[in-house]
């Protein structure tokens, strides 16, 4: 039978729809999570819009792939999820994750990455998936490294927050059925 990807019998993981548009307009121009990201702006509901409309939720056509995160009781958004900078030549992406301070600690996070990496992996066929964390998100770092993601550098200075510069650790998974 064919296994059924981006579901477990919590949450799952589906395109961006224009209804989204509100709590994504909340969510990135929420202040505190501008550190962790390379947002420097506002984002407009105008610009958000573009995004949504132009977004084909093809990796292969976007060269990133946005995945509203959604708990399958409610249909309640709980957050995002993203590979970005994908490289087709390496077969690689970044990933990026937050979820609403609302629905935190709640495990949400775990899953969605789990969910993630198996569609990249067993799906996709992606070589590797990799993250940026600052050396002081520790929910972060325990969020990557239960889920299979190995410290493989750091990063001096390379997120300025505040006036001031964080290191950040490079996290990489690599896709088993590749090596
Ligand atoms: C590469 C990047 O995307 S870096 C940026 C990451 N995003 C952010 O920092 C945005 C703001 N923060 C968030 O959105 C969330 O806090 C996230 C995405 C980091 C974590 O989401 P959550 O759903 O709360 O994570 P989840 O409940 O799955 O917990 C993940 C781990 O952190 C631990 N944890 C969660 N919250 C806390 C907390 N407040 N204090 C201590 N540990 C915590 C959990 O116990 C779990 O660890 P374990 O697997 O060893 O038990």
């Amino acid at each position: 039978m064919r296994k059924s990807f981006l579901m477990n019998d919590r949450i799952y993981l589906r395109a961006v729809e224009p209804e989204d548009m509100d709590i994504m307009y909340e969510m990135e121009n929420d202040p505190s999570l501008w550190d962790i990201s390379n947002f420097t702006v506002p984002y407009s509901r105008y610009v958000l819009r573009q995004y949504i409309e132009g977004s084909q939720c093809d990796i292969f056509a976007d060269k990133q792939l946005r995945l509203m995160i959604l708990r399958k009781s409610d249909h309640c958004v709980l957050g995002t999820i993203d590979i970005t900078d994908f490289a087709p030549l390496h077969s690689r992406g970044e990933v990026g994750i937050a979820i609403h301070k609302d629905y935190r600690q709640q495990g949400y996070a775990t899953d969605a990455l789990r969910l993630l990496c198996e569609y990249a992996f067993d799906f996709l066929s992606l070589s590797q998936l990799y993250s940026h964390v600052a050396t002081d998100n520790e929910v972060c770092i325990k969020l990557f490294t239960s889920c299979g993601f190995v410290q493989c550098g750091l990063l001096k200075n390379w997120l300025q927050v505040e006036n001031t510069y964080k290191d950040a650790i490079i996290f990489q998974c690599l896709n088993p059925t590749k090596q």
